[in-house]
């Protein structure tokens, strides 16, 4: 790329600069989308780059992956109910230390790339408030949590001297509880609560697809009316499912845009706050 070239692309991103300037953009980076280290590399120089130009990105990460990983280490089955790990005492004791590590080991990748990364779980000046969920038949999963209050008031001020703060999907109950929060509907709930611009879902799938074995199938748009019709043809199930419920939280709760996008494609998140290229999924209102 000639010079000329190189001012060419930076000119390209200034409406979108402009756009997003001063605006809060929450990113649920997931396991499945931590694949290598040069994608977290590629990830981590995204949200440092944003924050550079003035944008304020929040992460919320998960660990499945990783915490299923650790468990079988340990002798432990995992076993899941409705896409939500069952989660008893000693598997929250794994899921708050598997958490705690990988969110240590995101905030020093942004440290070490330039940017001023704050690790913070749920518990922290009670950003997280969560109630026991039960499972899909009203059964007991254990130590699974639902967000039913979030205060944003630490990551508010955290944004504002210029930290980029990540956050594990670890909430507090009112009974000193610590509760296992699916990462999704922690996103979700924090965009709402952040009046934030943007909620971008990182995954490991090109978005959602009409036909999930059909990688060419990308839906780019889905609105909220049809997501019902989606669900009965069964085109959005598994773990896609409290990603979508997390996009329309947000959307209801006032977020301008949501997005699906493929965590393993480099600098998704560039491509898709920075340019027009239509990558992933957009929920729609
Ligand atoms: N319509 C769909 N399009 C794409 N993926 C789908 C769809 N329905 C279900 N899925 C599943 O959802 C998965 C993403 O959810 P999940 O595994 O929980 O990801 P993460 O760890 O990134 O949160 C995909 O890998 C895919 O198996
Ligand atoms: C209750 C529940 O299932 N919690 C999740 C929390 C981590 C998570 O959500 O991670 P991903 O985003 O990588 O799936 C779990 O234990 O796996």
């Amino acid at each position: 790329m000639t010079p000329l070239e190189k001012a060419g692309v930076l000119v390209e991103a200034l409406p979108y600069i402009k756009k997003f300037y001063g605006k809060t953009v929450v990113i649920k980076y997931g396991g499945h989308a931590m694949i290598n280290d040069q994608l977290k590399q590629a990830v981590v120089t995204d949200l440092v780059l944003m924050k550079f130009v003035g944008i304020h990105p929040v992460v919320v990460h998960g660990g499945g992956p990783e915490i299923t990983g650790m468990l079988k280490r340990l002798g432990i089955e995992s076993q899941f109910v409705g896409g939500l790990r069952v989660t008893d005492s000693p598997t929250m004791e794994v899921v708050e230390m598997v958490l705690g590590k990988l969110n240590k080991e995101i905030t020093s990748l942004i440290n070490r790339l330039g940017g001023r990364g704050v690790g913070l779980s749920g518990k922290d000046a009670n950003l997280i408030i969560a109630a026991k969920k039960l499972g899909g038949e009203q059964q007991d999963i254990g130590f699974v949590g639902e967000v039913t209050e979030i205060n944003p008031g630490l990551v508010e001020t955290v944004l504002k001297e210029g930290y980029i703060p990540i956050i594990s999907p670890v909430g507090v109950g009112r009974d000193g509880e610590s509760y296992n929060i699916n990462a999704d509907y922690v996103a979700g709930a924090m965009a709402k609560a952040l009046k934030a611009d943007k909620l971008i879902i990182l995954t490991d799938v090109e978005g959602i697809l009409e036909n999930r074995h059909d990688p060419s199938s990308l839906l780019s748009t889905i609105k909220v009316q049809d997501i019902p019709a989606l669900v009965d043809r069964g085109v959005l199930q598994g773990g896609m499912l409290p990603k979508v419920d997390c996009c329309v939280e947000a959307i209801r709760g006032g977020v301008n845009s949501t997005h699906i996008l493929d965590g393993r494609v480099p600098h998704s998140i560039l491509l898709e706050v920075f340019t027009d290229q239509g990558i992933g999924t957009m929920v729609a209102p």
